[in-house]
């Protein structure tokens, strides 16, 4: 479950981003709508504790993000949300199966490798797994992105843009995964996005719409 209330940030020397409030039910998909600019990934950036609001308040599955101290915070993401980036950020030292088990280092557990198995598997990715990520092509790169969001069973999936860079079918077929994904974990799953094809996969999701003329959604 995520809920916000009075969220505002500000990037420093500009005008304030508010946010209307937001309620998604555990389980729920929400698409964050709207142009460029218009402050999706600051959206999710805060519900992630990535940044602090300004004003406000996030509560993620029970648990008010703000309040956790930052070394705390960072632990609590990698144990609770699952967050799936415009830049993937895999890193180029590692194989695919590394950089899977750099979700267990984050969260502070021990590497679980039957999972990082069965997590390729589940993605159709298996036979990638011990090469790099310049050896993939982009939809297999965002698979591997995808399998590490998820590997550590999260409550909240947060994906940026996840059809940006992919043609219709691999669109689709990320889009589904996603969706299931979240679907077999009972997961809370959030897209942004301005791909109109997001809508057509997920006619159940509900809404939030930005404004790009104010920066932010007046609530
Ligand atoms: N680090 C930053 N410093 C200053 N301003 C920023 C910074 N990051 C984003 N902004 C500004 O904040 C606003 C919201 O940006 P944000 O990236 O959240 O929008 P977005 O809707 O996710 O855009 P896109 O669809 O292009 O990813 C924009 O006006 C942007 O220029």
């Amino acid at each position: 479950m995520i809920q916000t209330r009075d969220l505002r940030f500000a990037y420093a020397g500009h005008a304030p981003l508010c946010f209307r409030d937001v309620t998604v039910p555990q389980g729920g998909n929400l698409l964050l709508r709207g142009a460029s600019g218009s402050g999706k990934s600051t959206w999710l950036a805060l519900v992630a504790g990535l940044l602090t609001p300004a004003a406000g308040e996030v509560v993620v599955a029970g648990q008010s993000v703000g309040t956790l101290p930052s070394g705390q915070r960072d632990r609590w993401r990698a144990n609770h949300v699952g967050f799936l980036p415009q830049k993937l950020h895999l890193s180029g030292a590692l194989t695919v199966q590394d950089n899977l088990a750099l979700a267990y280092f984050a969260a502070g557990a021990p590497v679980d490798r039957e999972a990082i198995r069965h997590a390729l598997a589940s993605l159709d990715i298996t036979a990638l797994a011990g090469r790099r990520p310049h050896q993939l092509s982009g939809g297999q790169a965002q698979r591997v992105a995808l399998a590490r969001a998820v590997l550590m069973q999260p409550q909240v999936i947060l994906a940026d843009e996840p059809t940006a860079s992919l043609d219709d079918l691999a669109g689709q077929s990320a889009l589904a995964l996603l969706a299931q994904t979240a679907h077999d974990a009972g997961a809370t799953l959030v897209i942004a996005t301005h791909d109109a094809r997001v809508r057509q996969a997920l006619p159940q999701a509900q809404e939030l719409p930005f404004d790009p003329l104010r920066q932010g959604v007046d609530p």
